[in-house]
């Protein structure tokens, strides 16, 4: 279970951008969370994945507390979580190519063994020819770039996905193709999905159940 419990956050301490909210998304869920620019879907799912330190309020992974975000969390928490952001270019080391991209949370947790044939395989999960892995973030498309990140937030074999606008700079084809990646591992592994977006229809499609913004904040 992932519980968000009564969470304020935001960049100063002062003026937070959201206050007092709560969500929950349960083992094997998948939760859609739309709501208009701006109002803090994105911190919030950034608090969820363990990447942004809340003012206040509790967050539990699988019945364990977080006490510490970022860096400073625990690595059997982090690893927990693999996020996929709206921006691929913003979350890709540009001097990386797409196979080191990939592998990079492996090489970061010092899984060394076995990393080609993980890489070879989740690449053609996500769709991704062999050809592209040798090249770099600024010769590969969005979509394309976009496909690397859904396959390094595979990698680790995460319990929760946090997809934040993981389509909203895709065609219709490819957004369809991540959304059936994203479904195919939850099917095969239980694990849970919050999704931010903007596109209703696209959530309710793809979620057991979409939450709005301001029902959150007015609860
Ligand atoms: N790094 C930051 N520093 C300061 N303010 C920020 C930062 N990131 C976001 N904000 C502000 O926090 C508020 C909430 O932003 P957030 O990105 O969480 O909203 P969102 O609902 O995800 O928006 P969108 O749908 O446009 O992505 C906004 O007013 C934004 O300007």
């Amino acid at each position: 279970m992932l519980e968000l419990t009564d969470i304020t956050a935001g960049y100063d301490r002062n003026t937070p951008v959201i206050r007092g909210i709560s969500l929950s998304v349960a083992p094997g869920e998948a939760v859609g969370l739309l709501g208009p620019s701006g109002c803090g879907k994105s911190t919030l799912a950034r608090v969820a994945a363990l990447l942004h330190h809340p003012d206040a309020g509790t967050l539990v992974v699988d019945g364990t507390p977080v006490r510490r975000w970022r860096h400073r969390a625990p690595r059997e928490q982090r690893t927990a979580f693999g996020v996929v952001f709206q921006q691929a270019r913003l979350s890709a080391d540009p001097r990386l190519a797409l196979t080191d991209l990939i592998a990079e949370p492996l090489r970061a947790t010092g899984r060394r063994a076995g990393i080609a044939d993980r890489v070879r395989e989740l690449a053609a999960t996500v769709g991704l020819t062999t050809d592209l892995l040798g090249r770099r973030p600024h010769e590969v498309s969005d979509g394309q770039l976009q496909r690397a990140c859904l396959a390094r937030a595979l990698v680790l074999r995460p319990r929760w996905l946090v997809c934040d606008e993981m389509t909203a700079m895709l065609d219709a084809s490819t957004t369809a193709a991540l959304v059936r990646v994203v479904e195919d591992y939850r099917a095969a592994t239980g694990a849970g999905l919050l999704a931010v977006g903007h596109d209703r229809v696209l959530l309710d499609r793809w979620c057991d159940r979409t939450v709005e913004w301001a029902a959150l904040a007015r609860s």
